[in-house]
């Protein structure tokens, strides 16, 4: 199973970004949470910032949008270059529309469910996104502890992917560690966001090794 590891940036030093990003290398994508303090009680940055982010980042960007109308603001992000953008299903208008959308402008699209929000209904819609994002944290703040109850969500998103045969990623986004991850890995996740666990301490390259052999070995 290929797994890729995507550290969140949300547990970097802010005025020390292109410096942070540098010492994760290693892992797979760079994992960018935008906040808009309407969608979640926190604020993070926008388009600008991520442009700029996205200028200096040796490795393709992973926007986690936590914004309220990403029908509106979401293809922008896509053609800043974004490798992927995935917007949340209790905010959008037209998921399927602006999923469609992203990936005109060329982006992977993706969409995240909240903790309480059930998988059923885009089991079915599989075909039209390239990743699904399943919070194990109420979205907005990092370092919060992971909700193993939603696991079934991914065993049921592994399952009705497996007999698509679509190459659908599975995301998990909260309280992701080197216990944690292999839950979610058993349960069928194969991308993993990590914020605390890379950034706050020890070496984030030996975190970023530590969290992959752990996801390996399930
Ligand atoms: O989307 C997020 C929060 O809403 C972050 O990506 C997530 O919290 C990562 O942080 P941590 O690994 O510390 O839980
Ligand atoms: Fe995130």
């Amino acid at each position: 199973m290929p797994v890729r590891i995507n550290p969140s940036i949300l547990s970097a030093d802010f005025v020390n970004i292109e410096r942070d990003i540098g010492r994760v290398a290693s892992a797979d994508f760079v994992h960018v949470d935008v906040m808009d303090n309407h969608f979640v009680p926190n604020l993070t940055f926008g388009p600008q910032m991520v442009g700029r982010i996205q200028d200096v980042s040796p490795l393709p960007l992973d926007v986690h949008l936590m914004i309220e109308d990403p029908d509106r603001w979401a293809p922008g992000y896509a053609e800043l270059g974004a490798y992927s953008v995935t917007f949340h299903a209790e905010a959008a208008a037209d998921a399927v529309g602006l999923a469609r959308r992203l990936r005109e402008i060329g982006a992977r699209a993706g969409i995240a469910v909240k903790p309480g929000t059930a998988i059923e209904p885009y089991l079915e819609l599989l075909t039209e996104f390239d990743q699904v994002l399943v919070m194990t944290v109420e979205p907005g703040f990092g370092g919060q502890s992971f909700i193993e109850s939603v696991m079934p969500k991914l065993t049921a998103l592994s399952a009705a992917v497996s007999t698509s045969g679509l190459d659908v990623w599975l995301q998990v986004d909260g309280g992701v560690d080197e216990n944690t991850i292999a839950i979610a890995a058993a349960a069928g996740a194969d991308t993993f966001v990590a914020g605390s666990s890379v950034f706050n301490s020890g070496d984030p390259a030996a975190n970023i090794a530590a969290l992959r052999a752990a996801a390996d070995l399930v």
